[in-house]
Parts: structure tokens; C-alpha cells; sequence
């Protein structure tokens, strides 16, 4: 066969992909109805953990599970707004990690909403001004985030959902590495990065900005001055091509598995979807062993404690809360009684969220 009949071929079933995909939207429609008259939420993430298990089971190839869950992850993000028209808060501005979490998520159908910070996030989606809010939780690096974390005690929240985004940072800047003055970015990135600067640029002066974007968008405008021709910025590769700065070097950060963790916020939790993991926040009573007596139930029911992290209540001076995430999901035997035995050596218990496990 020539290319050129090869290439028909392809015409023809592309004709046929087009007619099942709006064939298949028909369907996510009615089930849009059914939700408006129930009043649920549109984004159900267990059924795309579903649907994503069910498609990659059933491929026999050539083209990769990642291929198809990339291609799935658009097509569900684009029938979501074929329900409903879909606002999605995040921690801005456009270019930040957040935003390509976000993305990764929800795919470039929503409307996409950068908040000022991460409370703006919180307070964006308690007050419904948007469907869902992404934030970071957890690097691998820093450990949690506590601005994240500290919100939950604030606000009325629910975790749906959670995206696991590698990091890799870049160092961009259309000067020669000889001829850099100054580099930009947020303090966290700068910290991550710590060892390759010192021994690739040592004594250049690092400013600390409120995000990578932000740099990116002031070595940018910088760029005409003579002194501003010599900044840099480190941030995620993207920037490069919105700012018109060139990548002079690659994967910089000193740990290569540099990864974050986000949570997408919601006002409902998720259904399970056999690999779930739950959040919570427990108020504990201020005596000796407090923490222990929280803890001995993950043993006693076999659940894996994923992270722990202490936190000033802000009612009292020197009273704390913890919070924790754990595998399992609010619905599973196991977890709930373990959380009735920790709900009685506490003041309060909040479930925060029960959601599929990011991979
Ligand atoms: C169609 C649905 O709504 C959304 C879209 C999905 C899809 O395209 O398969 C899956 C889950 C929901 O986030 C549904 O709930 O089944």
C-alpha cells in the first residue's frame, strides 16, 4: 500500500472515531440531565478512575496506556462541560505548577480561574465562584505545604480528587550562564534547586518572587535594559515559549523525583473507587498520649498511614490539630471504625475528603 492509500485508511476510521465520540457525548448528556435534576456533581472522579482502568485493560496496543489515558483524559474534561460549563480556581498566574496540574486534570475545556493565593483558592470554591479549586499539598522535597494545610482548619472544603505532577525545573534566560546577574523565581523552586546553583552559578544574586510565572514575567519585561538582558529564571519549561526566553539548562532541580502533590477541592467527596485514599483533620485533646491513642487504630485495622502533619488550631495558643491521609476510603469497614475510635479519644474529627489515589 502507498502512503497515500494508507493515509485513506486512516481518513475513514477517523470518521468513524468522530461519530462514536459524539455518539458517546449523546450519552454524557443524558447523564448531565439526570445530575441537574438530582442536583449532583458533575465531575465524578471514581468513575474516571473507572473508566481509565476499563480502557487501559482492554488495550492491546500498539499505542501505550499513557497515550490513551492523555487522549481519555481530554475527551472526559471535554464531555464535563457538554454537562455544565466548568470553573476551575487555581493558584495563578498562568504558567505556575498549579496551572499545569490543573490541566493534567481537567484538560483545556474549563474555564480556568487564577487566584491571587492559595486561600483565594479555598475561598473561590466555598464561596461558588468556581466548581473546584487546585492547590499544593505535598512536595517530596519540602514536605507538606502548611499554607494548604492550614486552610482546611479555616474553611468548608471537600478534597475530590488529588494529581501527582513531577517537577522539573529549567533555567531560562536569553544571556549566556557566564553573563547572569540575577536569578528569579519563587523561594521554594530557588530552595530545590540550592545545589545546582551553587555549583553552576555560585554568588549570583537569587530574588525571591511570589511565583515562577511572576519571574518569568519581569525577566521578560526586563529584557530591553542592559542589566536586564543578564536575568534568569528558573520555572517550568512552558514559561520559555510564553515569556521568549531560552532554556539554557535542563532538570536542575537536585532531587531527579522531585514530585508535588495537589488536591482538587470540591464541595462534595467521591465515591469509592477500590484505590482510594482519605484525608482528615483531628482535634485532639491537649494530655499526655493524645497522639498515640489517634494513631493506634491504623495499626489495629491494618491501614497505611500516607502522611502526618501537626498544625496550630489558631483558636487557642498552643493547641494543635493533626492532619492525615491515609490508603482506604470512608466507605470501606476498616476505615470507619477506625475513624469511630479516634472520633472518641478527640474533640472533633473532619473528614476532608475520600478520593481516588493519584498515579
Ligand atoms: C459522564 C459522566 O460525567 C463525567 C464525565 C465522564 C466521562 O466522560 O466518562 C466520567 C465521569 C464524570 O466526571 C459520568 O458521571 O458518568
Amino acid at each position: 500500500m502507498s502512503i497515500d492509500d494508507l493515509r485513506n485508511e486512516i481518513d475513514i476510521i477517523d470518521e468513524k472515531i468522530v461519530d462514536l465520540l459524539n455518539e458517546r457525548a449523546k450519552f454524557v448528556l443524558k447523564i448531565g440531565e439526570i445530575k441537574q435534576q438530582n442536583r449532583s456533581q458533575v465531575y465524578v472522579p471514581n468513575r474516571e478512575q473507572e473508566v481509565y482502568l476499563r480502557i487501559t485493560s482492554k488495550n492491546k496496543g500498539p499505542l501505550s496506556n499513557e497515550c490513551l489515558k492523555a487522549i481519555y483524559r481530554e475527551l472526559m474534561a471535554g464531555s464535563l462541560v457538554l454537562e455544565k460549563a466548568i470553573r476551575v480556581s487555581y493558584l495563578g498566574p498562568e504558567g505556575t505548577f498549579s496551572y499545569f496540574a490543573a490541566k493534567q486534570k481537567f484538560g483545556s475545556s474549563v474555564e480556568y480561574i487564577p487566584a491571587r493565593g492559595i486561600e483565594c483558592v479555598f475561598s473561590d470554591v466555598a464561596g461558588n465562584r468556581c466548581d473546584y479549586g487546585i492547590v499544593p499539598v505535598e512536595n517530596t522535597i519540602e514536605g507538606g505545604i502548611r499554607e494548604t494545610l492550614n486552610m482546611f482548619v479555616k474553611h468548608d472544603v471537600k478534597v475530590c480528587s488529588e494529581i501527582i505532577l513531577p517537577i522539573h525545573h529549567y533555567l531560562m534566560a536569553n544571556c549566556k550562564k557566564e553573563e547572569i546577574r540575577k536569578v528569579f523565581s519563587k523561594p521554594q523552586i530557588l530552595t530545590q534547586c540550592k545545589n545546582w546553583l551553587a555549583v553552576n552559578i555560585p554568588c549570583i544574586e537569587l530574588i525571591e518572587v511570589s511565583s515562577s510565572a511572576e519571574a518569568a514575567r519581569i525577566v521578560a519585561g526586563a529584557q530591553k535594559s542592559e542589566e536586564g538582558r543578564c536575568f534568569a529564571v528558573i520555572g517550568n519549561s512552558e514559561i520559555s515559549h510564553k515569556y521568549g526566553l531560552k532554556i539554557l539548562f535542563e532538570n536542575i532541580e537536585d532531587d531527579p523525583s522531585n514530585t508535588t502533590r495537589f488536591f482538587v477541592l470540591g464541595k462534595e467527596y467521591s465515591g469509592p473507587s477500590g484505590k482510594d485514599k482519605t484525608a482528615i483533620m483531628c482535634y485532639v485533646k491537649n494530655r499526655s498520649g493524645a497522639l498515640v491513642e489517634i494513631l493506634g487504630p491504623f495499626k489495629s485495622y491494618s491501614i497505611n498511614l500516607t502522611n502526618i502533619e501537626s498544625l496550630p488550631t489558631r483558636k487557642k495558643a498552643w493547641e494543635y490539630c493533626f492532619y492525615l491521609d491515609f490508603d482506604g476510603h470512608v466507605s470501606d469497614q476498616n476505615v470507619q471504625k477506625a475513624l469511630e475510635e479516634i472520633s472518641k479519644k478527640c474533640f472533633d474529627v473532619k473528614i476532608l475528603g475520600s478520593f481516588p489515589k493519584g498515579d
